[in-house]
């Protein structure tokens, strides 16, 4: 028996002799190896911490103790160690352990997430939860150094600080976001060589001269003055300072005893405290520190090569025919600029930061700035791109509101992951874009049918000189042949695909080859004749072509990879309603308030009933009635 499989709680950690812990890391590692190497998952931030979550669940007592995870990515160490051992191999799968922490999965995991630096705030909040209840737990935030470029962090820490509550926070400094991090805040926090030296310093010199009545005072003040004048070696421990934090570190996150020691005395605080604790990501896996963002979050892979196994389908991925589609309009037109919030490869940006390097800005995990600025930049007469993922620009809803579409800047967001995402589940799918830009002022919104079409939407959008969303999936296309040129596409206008005579749907984006797909299956097997429409635009919508089809056919079917509240289909619907027509029958296809669950795309596509088979049975039953 492994030492691993006795332990099914943080108590039974507790009882392992202190001199076995490193084989219990050992083991840890090896279990997150194999279970990402199938179902892939975030194995570099979760290799990194293996020491740090060992000595939290041996110092503290979880989950009366609270510990909140920022992200949540790296938190795999700490689910096996909560009892979630033998169901570890699930991760990331249909029904199986969710790749974050998750309050419905374990009373071990204290909050929610996916999306970063909010861990805190979310502590700030169970701190004074619990003062005001008079409980005596502690509250632990872990929060990367990536995760500290976003806004959010910096307003919780100015109140927490200010709260002087009892809370630790525990930075883990691996000097990496998923890329390279990035601004000053990342180069702030690597200057530990110095900052040690600084420190020790300073407080010498403080004592000594504090010590020296009269004349100490006044040398004290000079001191002081020295030291301002000294700005280059502002260290991290006056900036966590400034905001009212007992800090202490760096120390090294992969030493054990160190870890341990530093937490129990941390322990014994009763005010804001932050650790400093440095890093590897991808420790103990070779392939992993050498490549720490490839395998940040990694498909399944061969352990023994590292190789990452290729993925399914055809085409080029969106993702990377949008990187090479702006590097081209690029080379065209200097006043494109290029901006990712912390996901230059994930977004298919890397290529176009080559090439353009005076053109290209990585903000951080700065998704509120990265719209603001990009509206800066237009004011000025650029063209700015903003590659995002959907369910990130959640974030900067209000910016893209007042800074961007009420001022009717040229901003384009390429939305990248709109619908679902798969194994990442229901924090990532980009299930609400459609929803939550429809209703702004100026904003043109448009899906292509696949990766060809996805270039000219580019090129539109850019060409439009207005807000402009283009929503594209994650994956591949579909292998169809690339245009050369880049067309212009007519503005507002759909495109019939398939001619019919009794019914007609109207398909967005990653819709239309499904819809096609089913209308043939319906002619064949039924005799149903149905008109399949490449909507392109959610706004406009061709209004026209929408009208004539409805009042032709008294039915319409739409679909959409969108919750049906606030989407496609409800642009549809009012459409009708403005025009009188609401005697037209309308099916809506899409999805469901509740969250899509985690599973691999086409398994979820099956389960919301938005594959073809699925579209097959839903367009029967109602064309049955009509
Ligand atoms: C709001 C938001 N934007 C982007 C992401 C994508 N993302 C996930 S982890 C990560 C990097 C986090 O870096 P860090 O906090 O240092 O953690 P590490 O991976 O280095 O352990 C990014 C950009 C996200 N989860 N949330
Ligand atoms: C944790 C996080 O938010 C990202 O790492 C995300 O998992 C990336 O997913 P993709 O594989 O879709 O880029
Ligand atoms: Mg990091």
């Amino acid at each position: 028996m492994s030492i691993l499989e006795t332990i099914n709680s943080p108590d039974d950690l507790k009882r392992i002799p202190s001199h076995k812990l490193t084989l219990v890391a050992r083991e840890l590692r090896q279990l997150i190896i194999e279970t990402c190497s199938k179902n892939g998952g975030h194995l570099a931030p979760c290799l990194g911490v293996v020491e740090l979550t060992i000595a939290m669940h041996r110092v503290f007592n979880s989950p009366v103790d609270k510990f909140v995870w920022d992200v949540g990515h790296q938190a795999y160490a700490h689910k096996i160690l909560t009892g979630r051992r033998d169901s570890f191999h699930t991760l990331r799968t249909l029904n199986g352990i969710s790749g974050f922490p998750k309050r419905a999965e374990s009373c071990h995991d204290i909050f929610d997430v996916g999306h970063s630096s909010t861990s805190i705030s979310a502590a700030t909040g169970l701190a004074v939860a619990r003062d005001l209840a008079g409980r005596k737990n502690k509250v632990l935030a872990v929060i990367g150094d990536g995760s500290m470029t976003g806004g959010i962090a910096y307003e919780g820490i100015n109140q927490a600080g200010h709260l002087n509550k009892d809370l630790i926070v525990v930075l883990n400094d691996n000097e990496m976001s998923i890329a390279e991090n990035v601004g000053a805040v990342s180069n702030f926090l690597s200057r530990t060589a110095s900052s040690e030296f600084m420190f020790r310093f300073k407080k010498d010199v403080e004592s000594f001269l504090g010590r020296l009545d009269g004349v100490g005072k006044s040398m004290l003040h000079v001191a002081r003055k020295v030291e301002e004048s000294f700005k280059g070696l502002l260290t991290p421990g006056m900036l966590f300072e400034a905001f009212g934090f007992d800090y202490i570190g760096p120390i090294d996150g992969h030493d054990l005893p160190k870890l341990i020691e530093t937490l129990e005395n941390v322990k014994k605080f009763d005010d804001a405290v932050l650790i400093h604790v440095l890093t590897k990501k991808g420790k103990g896996y070779k392939p992993a520190e050498d490549n720490p963002s490839l395998f940040h979050g990694v498909g399944p892979f061969n352990i023994e090569t590292g190789k990452v196994l290729k993925g399914k389908g055809g085409g080029t991925s969106y993702t990377a025919l949008f990187g090479t589609t702006l590097c081209k309009l690029a080379a065209d037109d200097e006043r494109i600029v290029a901006i990712t919030a912390a996901m230059p490869d994930g977004t298919g940006l890397s290529g176009f930061a080559k090439e353009f390097p005076d053109r290209f800005y990585d903000v951080g995990i700065a998704e509120q700035h990265a719209v603001t600025f990009a509206a800066g930049l237009a004011a000025d007469g650029l063209r700015p791109v903003f590659a995002v993922y959907s369910s990130f620009l959640q974030r900067a809803y209000d910016q893209v509101f007042h800074d961007v579409c009420l001022q009717n800047l040229p901003v384009t967001f390429a939305l990248d992951r709109a619908g679902v995402v798969g194994n990442d589940g229901p924090t990532h799918h980009g299930a609400f874009d459609l929803s939550y830009l429809r209703h702004l002022p100026n904003m043109v919104i448009m899906a292509p049918k696949d990766e060809n079409e996805l270039q000219h939407m580019l090129a539109t959008a850019i060409d439009l000189g207005r807000p402009v969303a283009v929503r594209y999936p994650r994956g591949n296309g579909y292998g169809v042949a690339l245009d050369q040129g880049y067309k212009i596409l007519p503005f507002g206008q759909a495109e019939i695909v398939r001619e019919g005579g009794d019914a007609a749907i109207l398909a967005l984006g990653t819709m239309v080859y499904p819809a096609l797909v089913a209308a043939k299956q319906l002619e064949e097997q039924d005799g149903i004749s149905l008109t399949v429409v490449n909507a392109r635009f959610v706004k406009p919508l061709d209004e026209n072509m929408i009208l004539d089809l409805a009042r032709r056919n008294g039915c319409l079917v739409t679909m959409e990879e969108n919750v049906l509240q606030g989407g496609f289909g409800t642009a549809v619907l009012e459409l009708l309603e403005e025009h009188d027509l609401t005697g037209v029958r309308v099916l809506r296809l899409g999805y469901p308030e509740e969250p899509v669950t985690q599973a691999e795309q086409h398994e979820l596509r099956a389960m919301l009933g938005l594959d073809a088979e699925g579209l097959v049975f839903s367009l029967r039953n109602f064309l049955k009635k009509s």
